[in-house]
């Protein structure tokens, strides 16, 4: 098999041409499912691992995983720098091994900027499509930066939206994003959740940037900013009132600020609805706290993989 000992090595660009949103989705969504049934799809993912760079208020993470089904093996290494903002490296540095299971060599060495950025907003939209109503047309997004953009390219692709609406810390951010979009840019984040169908908050913020007050009855919430336990995006009353999603049990129990700081109760993994084992409850407010799990690399760079090699005409 070519470039097992002799690692191929994928640019945030080439990683990009055999990246598509659409199949994507799909493709985290089965990953979300698999995830929350790790006994017949044989998934191995241990709680990542942060490690606190406390001089430079960074982290590295550590995410590795292994999809039986698959037979996909990866682990990503991720640098969170939030003091990177308005330089020209980004807060976000990934690289994603991706390991050729029957014997350990490594196959491929990727960029894993991309593969974040869009798995995340890829999950969002997973989960969207099960706990948001159908008829959804406006959507509001809390948070100005890479998530943003990829959030409201991904469920756009779902829904018809009449309005989007965004609102950021940085007025300039937030104008030069919704320039994109043609979107609305909003005064504040109560204004721009008002009567929203959907809602996304993905900034770094560590502490509550939406408040249950503010929220539609019937509203769906992707919360995706706040990893760490110390971190929040919602507030108490949020969590307390609606019906309460994760990703991974096991890793919001851990690092969730907004499960463990507002004392909250999981309902169900997404995945879980996904298999079709817990409900949905589309009509009321539902919230998905997304940390992001490594499973969702796994199963993108194994995609991006295949799809380099057969474009290569390489087995
Ligand atoms: N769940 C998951 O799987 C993943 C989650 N993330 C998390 O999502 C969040 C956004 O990531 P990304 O878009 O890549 O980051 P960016 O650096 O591209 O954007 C960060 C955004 O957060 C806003 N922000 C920063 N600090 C604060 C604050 N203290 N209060 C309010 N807003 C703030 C910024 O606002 P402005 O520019 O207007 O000042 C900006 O809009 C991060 O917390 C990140 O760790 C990232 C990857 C995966
Ligand atoms: O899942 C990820 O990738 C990340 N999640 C939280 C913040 C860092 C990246």
């Amino acid at each position: 098999m070519a470039g097992i000992r002799n690692p191929l090595t994928m640019s945030a660009e080439t990683v990009s041409k055999y990246l598509d949103m659409r199949e994507l989705i799909d493709v985290v969504e089965r990953s979300l499912g698999d995830l929350s049934d790790k006994e017949s799809s044989g998934i191995e993912q241990p709680v990542r691992t942060f490690v606190p760079v406390k001089k430079y208020q960074s982290l590295l993470g550590v995410m590795p995983g292994y999809s039986a089904k698959d037979d996909a093996l990866a682990t990503k290494l991720v640098s969170v720098c939030p003091q990177n903002a308005g330089t020209d490296i980004p807060t976000h540095l990934a690289t994603i091994l991706l390991f050729e299971p029957s014997n350990g060599c490594l196959k491929a060495i990727m960029d894993g900027e991309v593969i974040t950025t869009m798995r995340t907003a890829a999950a969002s939209a997973a989960a969207t499509k099960y706990l948001a109503r159908d008829d959804s047309k406006i959507l509001a997004i809390i948070g100005a930066g890479h998530q943003a953009r990829s959030h409201i390219q991904a469920l756009s692709l779902l829904y018809d939206f009449t309005e989007v609406r965004i609102w950021s810390r940085t007025k300039a951010t937030a104008t030069a994003l919704a320039h994109e979009f043609g979107a609305r840019v909003c005064e504040s984040a109560e204004e721009a959740v008002k009567d929203a169908d959907i809602i996304c908050t993905v900034t770094f913020s560590a502490t509550p940037v939406l408040q249950g007050e503010w929220v539609k009855a019937g509203a769906h919430v992707n919360a995706v900013g706040a990893c760490i336990a110390s971190s929040r995006e919602l507030s108490e009353s949020l969590t307390r009132d609606a019906i309460v999603y994760v990703d991974s049990r096991e890793g919001a129990l851990k690092e969730s600020g907004d499960i463990i700081i507002n004392k909250a109760e999981i309902y169900a993994e997404v995945g879980e609805v996904i298999l079709g084992r817990k409900e949905a409850f589309k009509h009321k407010t539902t919230v998905f706290i997304s940390l992001g799990v490594a499973i969702e690399d796994v199963v993108s760079a194994k995609l991006v993989y295949d799809k380099y090699v057969a474009s290569q005409g390489m087995q």
